[in-house]
């Protein structure tokens, strides 16, 4: 296995953090850690209800937060919140660390959400597909500077992009 503390996956809401997290999880040794849980535990509300009580900038605070503890982790799978990189400086994280972005292009992004019905104050449902691009438009490049690996998953399944990872990660140095 490539030498690095813990392995981060990035990338926009719905683009299969947390299913990879799990999936990855089962194969490594690596505990899974859900930042946007821990934010929620942190406040005893939901994310939405963050949003809504306190406003977007106290909600990056508080995921500020959550990031330098678990910086001082070791051996963790964590699945970020969408908007971890707006965070300043976590383009450092990926020296020591796996920094794996998700990439699934605005279509495929709106087929995931709609899968899944979350707590997602930035993409609610009206005008939903203009929402994923507009976002994605905004953040494509910061999610691609952030990482050390860029994942296409365009098309593939939670499998084959499990495996695609393994294979990445568990090359000899
Ligand atoms: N490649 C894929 N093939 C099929 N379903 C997928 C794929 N990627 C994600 N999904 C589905 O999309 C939905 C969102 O995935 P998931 O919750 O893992 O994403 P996320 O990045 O953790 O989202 P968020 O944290 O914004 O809620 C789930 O229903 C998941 O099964
Ligand atoms: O992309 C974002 O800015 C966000 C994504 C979610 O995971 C949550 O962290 C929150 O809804 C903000
Ligand atoms: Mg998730």
């Amino acid at each position: 296995m490539k030498v690095f503390n813990n392995i981060y996956l990035i990338g926009m809401m719905g683009s299969g953090k947390s299913s990879i997290s799990k999936l990855l999880s089962h194969e490594i040794n690596f505990k899974v850690r859900e930042m946007d849980e821990m934010i929620e535990e942190k406040f005893g509300k939901t994310i939405n209800d963050i949003f809504n009580e306190f406003g977007e900038s106290e909600f990056r605070i508080v995921e500020s937060l959550v990031l330098n503890s678990l910086n001082q982790e070791k051996m963790c799978i964590i699945s970020t919140g969408g908007g971890v990189i707006l965070e300043n400086d976590f383009n450092k994280i990926k020296k020591s660390n796996a920094v794996i972005y998700l990439k699934y292009s605005p279509k495929y992004l709106f087929l995931n959400l709609n899968k899944s019905i979350s707590n997602r104050p930035l993409l609610d449902e009206e005008n939903l597909l203009n929402k994923i691009n507009d976002l994605y438009k905004k953040r494509n490049l910061l999610y691609k500077r952030a990482s050390n690996i860029v994942i296409d998953c365009d098309g593939k399944n939670l499998e084959d992009i499990k495996i695609e990872i393994l294979n990445i990660i568990t090359v000899q140095k």
